[in-house]
């Protein structure tokens, strides 16, 4: 077998996904190391599910890709022994008794813990005799973290993990994973819509825009470099003169968002703060001056 890669988990150059004439993913460059919690933000169609299943290898692409040193459109199965991936909850069978589906996991993942998942089942409220279909959806999350979690993988992709559950179930998710699951050996790729929820378990972000990849930050230095400033009246044209890359109204002043621009000098236009992931994704797909 390939000696795997301890260091990089994705390394992408030129990474190329067309339909027909529409590019899906166009030219990405990505190095991933490991031990990050990455999360892939971009509006619907952006093409992140499609990054995720060419990094899977469910998906062929075109330009250079290896994920833990491996090429995932030849090497998939060897890649499958370190790679848990998990698309959404709706996904575990229905039909199967709890017990059920941990014996099909542990036959089908050799990273598997069985031990493990009946141990953190075992703190949960989930009956091992129930059928999937008859669990609510907070004990069929817990059932799904209990299998996420005990599978030794060194990349976790999950793409919508939370799709259609209440808040409290997903933060509960974020949560587990990364106080029980996330260490430095292991990296963790996310796709959500509900970007506010990850942002605070999130060490990396990329932003993909039209299959292009527009971003890839380290969360610390994203978060500072942009500062929102409810400008004081009489100083817009103050503020104007720093080339705000959007601009707003909000309680009848002029609200301005700049990037990169010392926060001092952005004091003395009016209150700053600073912007979560949300704002600053919508900022950066919108404004001018990425
Ligand atoms: N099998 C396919 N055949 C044709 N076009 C496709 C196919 N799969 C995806 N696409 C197109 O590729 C682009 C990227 O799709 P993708 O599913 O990766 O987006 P996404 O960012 O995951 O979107 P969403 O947030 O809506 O799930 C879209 O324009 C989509 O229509």
């Amino acid at each position: 077998m390939t000696e795997i890669n301890a260091e990089t988990v994705v390394e992408a150059r030129g990474l190329t996904k067309k339909y027909g004439t529409q590019y899906a993913l166009r030219n990405v460059d990505i190095s991933m190391p490991l031990g990050r919690i990455v999360g892939v933000i971009g509006s619907n169609g952006a093409g992140k599910t499609t990054l995720l299943n060419a990094i899977l290898g469910l998906s062929s692409y075109e330009g250079s890709l290896k994920v833990l040193g491996l090429d995932p459109s030849t090497g998939r199965d060897a890649l499958m022994q370190d790679v848990c991936f998990i698309a959404d909850v709706a996904t575990l069978p229905k039909w199967m008794k709890v017990r059920e589906v941990l014996e099909f996991v542990k036959n089908v993942h050799p990273k598997f813990n069985h031990a493990k998942a009946l141990d953190y089942l075992g703190r949960t409220t989930v009956p091992l005799d129930k059928k999937v279909k008859d669990l609510s959806k907070g004990m069929t999350v817990q059932l799904h973290l209990a299998i996420v979690m005990s599978i030794d993988a060194k990349l976790l992709v999950l793409d919508e993990p939370t799709l259609g559950l209440d808040v409290i179930f997903r933060k509960q998710f974020y949560r587990s994973l990364l106080e029980e699951y996330f260490d430095d050996d292991r990296t963790i790729i996310i796709t959500t819509h509900q970007v506010e929820e990850i942002e605070h378990i999130l060490t990396d972000v990329i932003f993909i825009k039209n299959g292009e990849l527009v971003l890839y930050e380290n969360m610390d230095d994203l978060t500072q470099k942009y500062v929102e400033v409810m400008v004081e009246k009489g100083k817009e044209a103050e503020a104007e003169a720093l080339k705000p890359i959007t601009k707003g109204v909000s309680f009848g002043k002029t609200t301005c968002i700049y990037k990169n621009i010392d926060r001092e000098i952005l004091a003395k236009l009016g209150e700053t703060r600073r912007l979560g992931l949300a704002d600053i994704f919508v900022a950066t797909m919108t404004g001018e001056g990425q």
